[in-house]
């Protein structure tokens, strides 16, 4: 059955507050509820409830009761998501991806997997993150680079698609990470996928737009944060991201053009973050920076 997305358009103070009445009006029900920025200058979002169609007539209404007070003329819009499975079909083909020691494939390349890779199954769907992109595959390799020379006893996946560079820290290491993406069905797509991982526990999946949820500050801070959110999505989060990291910690941020590299690194520079190392792989960069 089709997954739909009712959503109201606003500013993102009106946003957040209708994010805060719905949160009210399903309280612990099996929703996922979001905010998401549509358009940064003209200050354009959305509040989000998913559900399945045919929840859809009762769910419709009790938005519309929900906020109808604080937000008279608000219009309910929906959109329908496609489904995982026709996505998963067009893209079956692609082949596996190797980054450092990580082989990420689909489940149709399993037979693809020699003895000493660290074999992440992904199969292409509706999250980011096959490894086929420049960005997720400079991550992995840095991650494991990074995780080789530093002790790392927990860490942060800011933006974590399909899940894959979660998988990949804790297959690496059985530590504790915490994984967020705006995204609701991003996060139900990465739970499947560390379930099929073989990965029972240590992974802690949560939808939270930048650092807005209690979970940062219950998991924080972190010694390894990874955020591959594009350049100015991460350079907006650049004081909250330091904040949430350990004294000695280290920061990999991705989804940088090379021409953007500087612009990031100087916001980093400003929160006493500095440049250990840089990846470029197919015009994208990865950079490595450290406190201190
Ligand atoms: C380029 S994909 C990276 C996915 C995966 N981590 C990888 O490396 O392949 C970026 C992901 O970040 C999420 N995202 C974008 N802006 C975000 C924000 N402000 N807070 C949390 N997640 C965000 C998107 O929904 C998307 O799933």
């Amino acid at each position: 059955m089709s997954e739909i997305r009712l959503y109201v358009t606003s500013t993102e103070k009106g946003a957040a507050e209708i994010l805060d009445l719905l949160s009210e009006v399903f309280g612990e029900e099996d929703f996922a509820i979001a905010t998401t920025e549509v358009d940064e200058r003209r200050d354009i979002w959305e509040a989000s409830v998913y559900l399945m169609k045919d929840e859809e007539e009762a769910v419709r209404e009790r938005i519309a009761e929900g906020i109808r007070h604080a937000f008279p003329n608000a219009v309910i819009e929906r959109e329908v998501i496609p489904d995982v499975d026709w996505i998963a079909r067009s893209l079956e083909g692609l082949k596996p991806v190797r980054a450092g020691r990580f082989l990420v494939h689909g489940s149709h390349d399993r037979d693809k997997v020699k003895l000493n890779d660290i074999a992440i199954e992904i199969d292409a769907g509706q999250a980011f993150g096959t490894g086929h992109h420049g960005t997720t595959a400079g991550c992995l390799e840095m991650i494991e680079g990074v995780m080789r020379a530093r002790t790392v006893r927990n860490a942060l996946d800011l933006g974590t698609g399909s899940g894959v560079l979660a998988i990949a820290v804790r297959k690496l290491r059985h530590i504790k990470v915490l994984a967020t993406d705006i995204d609701p069905v991003a996060v139900r797509v990465a739970k499947e996928n560390v379930r099929r991982n073989g990965i029972a526990s240590g992974i802690r999946l949560e939808t939270a737009p930048g650092f807005h949820s209690p979970a940062f500050r219950k998991e924080g801070p972190f010694d390894l944060i990874i955020a591959n959110i594009l350049a100015r999505p991460l350079m907006k989060v650049a004081p909250q991201l330091a904040a949430h990291l350990a004294p000695g910690g280290s920061v990999i941020l991705s989804g940088i053009l090379a021409g953007q590299r500087w612009k990031v690194l100087s916001a980093y520079n400003g929160v006493k973050l500095r440049h250990v190392r840089t990846i470029w792989r197919n015009g994208w960069v990865t950079i490595h920076l450290r406190h201190g």
